[in-house]
């Protein structure tokens, strides 16, 4: 479906995080300096559908991850959960915040604490979001309902297990089930499967793909692997240097990419057909270049430096979004007018 044609669960509207830089001995030079971590971030996820936030290390996409998981506040711009707006504070609201968008990190041995066993985990969880029931009996369905969900079966064969006693993709399922004994709408998922072995990452991916249609769920998959975004994401943006600078229908982003970054992101993994493959696991991010300064992005588009395409206007106007297709944008001033690139480029 069409995201036009469903609303959004979880909008974000100029979202932008600036971390103040606090260098020692070079503080006054640095006085009032900032880290552009995210600038002017758009993105709307909805129910049953896949987004993928793709770009290199340090491009941001953590920060809207956390930003938008209330786990840091904002520096401007607006989050919305069905329309209405949400800022970081305790309080009953923010507990029902926290119920609906649930986060799962990239580590999932260090996302579990190491002296509980998975009963501990999972029982905390539906006990802290109200789901552990009121009956002995009831919490041992809701352990075992969850462990079904994430394909640990017999869920006794995983219960008494400390995670130490689990194998890598194991431990992320459980991080995962963690995550749903909130009985979530959005799923955050940071790298969920960059520290996997290679050859259960696509277990894994397939998972979150099933929970995502069994239970509607509304998931942000972030990854720096764009092959992976094409067969995992319904819809993929890409993002550089702090700003997001395509997006679309997957198929589209990845197959027929727009902004001259996107086409370099998509060169520099090589065979894009073998997801998961250890070859292009890793983005050769040496084939990229350097990414510029955070703290002193460049002026106009903050990719000029770096591409090849850039004319006069890219290193002064920042772009806004242009249509490319009806499923594809591009920040980039080769689209102005909607037009098409120059004819000849890649
Ligand atoms: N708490 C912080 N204080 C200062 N700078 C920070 C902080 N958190 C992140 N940054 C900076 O913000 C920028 C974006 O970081 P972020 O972790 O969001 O990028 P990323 O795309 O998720 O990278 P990776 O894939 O390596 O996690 C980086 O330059 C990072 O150093």
């Amino acid at each position: 479906m069409a995201p036009e044609q469903t609303t959004a669960v979880l909008e974000a509207e100029g979202l932008t995080k600036h971390f103040p830089v606090r260098g020692a001995g070079r503080d006054v030079l640095r006085r009032g300096a900032a880290v552009h971590a995210v600038d002017d971030v758009a993105l709307s996820l909805h129910r049953g559908r896949v987004t993928a936030l793709v770009g290199e290390s340090g491009s941001g996409k953590s920060t809207v991850a956390r930003l938008l998981a209330q786990l840091q506040t904002r520096t401007g711009g607006a989050v919305r959960l069905h329309g209405k707006d949400v800022t970081v504070h305790g309080g009953r609201r923010f507990r029902a915040y926290c119920r609906s968008v649930q986060l799962i990190f990239q580590d999932p041995f260090a996302s579990l604490n190491p002296v509980h066993t998975v009963r501990y985990h999972l029982t905390r969880a539906l006990r802290v979001h109200g789901h552990a029931g009121r009956t002995a009996r009831e919490l041992e369905e809701a352990l075992t309902d969850l462990l079904g969900r994430v394909r640990l079966t017999p869920a006794e064969q995983y219960l008494a297990k400390f995670p130490h006693e689990l194998s890598g993709g194991q431990r992320q399922r459980v991080a995962i089930a963690r995550a749903l004994a909130a009985r979530p709408e959005v799923l955050l998922a940071d790298e969920p499967v960059s520290m996997l072995d290679v050859s259960i990452r696509l277990g894994v991916l397939n998972l979150l793909r099933d929970l995502k249609e069994q239970l509607s769920l509304a998931v942000l998959y972030i990854t720096h692997d764009i092959a992976s975004a094409r067969y995992f994401a319904d819809e993929t943006l890409v993002m550089y240097a702090g700003r997001l600078v395509e997006g679309g229908e997957s198929e589209t982003v990845t197959q027929s990419p727009a902004h001259p970054y996107t086409r370099l992101l998509i060169d520099s993994a090589p065979d894009p057909e073998r997801i998961g493959s250890a070859q292009r696991a890793e983005l050769d991010e040496d084939d990229l270049g350097e990414p510029p300064s955070l703290v002193t992005p460049p002026a106009g588009c903050r990719f000029h430096p770096r591409c090849p395409h850039a004319m006069e206007r890219c290193t002064t106007e920042l772009p806004p979004r242009f249509e490319v297709s009806g499923k594809q944008w591009a920040a980039c001033w080769l689209y102005d007018n909607g037009s098409p690139a120059p004819a000849g480029e890649s």
